[in-house]
């Protein structure tokens, strides 16, 4: 039996937002499966926040130095994360590690887009890192969040093609079209179907077979 009420999305956000706008357009459809409950952000004045308060979406921001540690930044993270009662966190352009008390309340149902095709380039620079070193296809990953930097296990993957006049910026640009889309389907299919992590590997669906 499908769930009756849309997932509970809590997308965290630094920067342009266009997957967290790709999300929102997404959810506009009932048959989606899912809405944006509230955005976060490690910072203000960006425009990922704009887009969330267009759409009438509750927005916070939790900065790391408004706090006296990292511990205390994971804390209140999780603290108001959890307020919104989210069954899925989306990290979309997140650029914040998050730390063990974040996984250990939201562990299993935090997922991450990034830049690049893992397990190539993690970190802060994948399209940069992948052009440096002359790859031939990049693209971007989806994957469920684990302690380590972009690490976890995978829910979905696109290719991207490198072209030999290419710039960070334009591939960067390329790869994004391909990650709303990756991001959007995905995150539709986990809502909809559910899932499970066995070990490094992800099946969509709620039944163990
Ligand atoms: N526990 C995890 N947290 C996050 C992951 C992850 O795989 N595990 N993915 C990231 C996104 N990410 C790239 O994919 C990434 C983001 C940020 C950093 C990083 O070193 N950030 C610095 C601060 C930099 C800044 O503020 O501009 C930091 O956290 O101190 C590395 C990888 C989302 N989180
Ligand atoms: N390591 C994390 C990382 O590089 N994240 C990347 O930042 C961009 C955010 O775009 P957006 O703000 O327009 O969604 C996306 O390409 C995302 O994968």
């Amino acid at each position: 039996m499908p769930p009756t009420s849309p997932a509970r999305l809590v997308v965290l956000v630094s920067g342009a937002g266009t997957n967290l706008q790709a999300l929102l357009d997404a959810c506009a459809d009932p048959a989606y499966g899912a809405r944006v409950v509230a955005v976060g952000a490690d910072r203000d004045d960006i425009e990922g926040l704009e887009r969330a308060e267009r759409a009438g979406v509750p927005t916070f921001v939790k900065k790391v130095g408004q706090f006296s540690s990292r511990d205390h930044w994971d804390r209140a993270l999780a603290d108001t994360v959890a307020g919104f009662d989210p069954d899925l966190v989306v990290l979309a352009g997140f650029m914040k590690l998050v730390g063990e008390e974040f996984l250990g309340r939201f562990g299993g149902s935090v997922v991450n887009t990034h830049p690049a095709l893992s397990p190539s380039f993690p970190g802060m620079h994948g399209p940069g890192d992948a052009l440096e070193y002359g790859v031939k296809v990049t693209g971007c990953t989806l994957f469920v969040v684990d302690a380590g930097v972009d690490t976890g296990p995978i829910l979905a993957q696109s290719v991207v093609a490198v072209e030999d006049d290419d710039t960070v910026e334009a591939l960067h640009e390329r790869i994004k079209v391909a990650e709303r889309a990756m991001l959007v389907d995905t995150v539709g299919r986990m809502a909809r179907e559910g899932f499970v992590v066995d070990g490094r590997r992800v099946r969509f669906g709620r039944t163990s077979s």
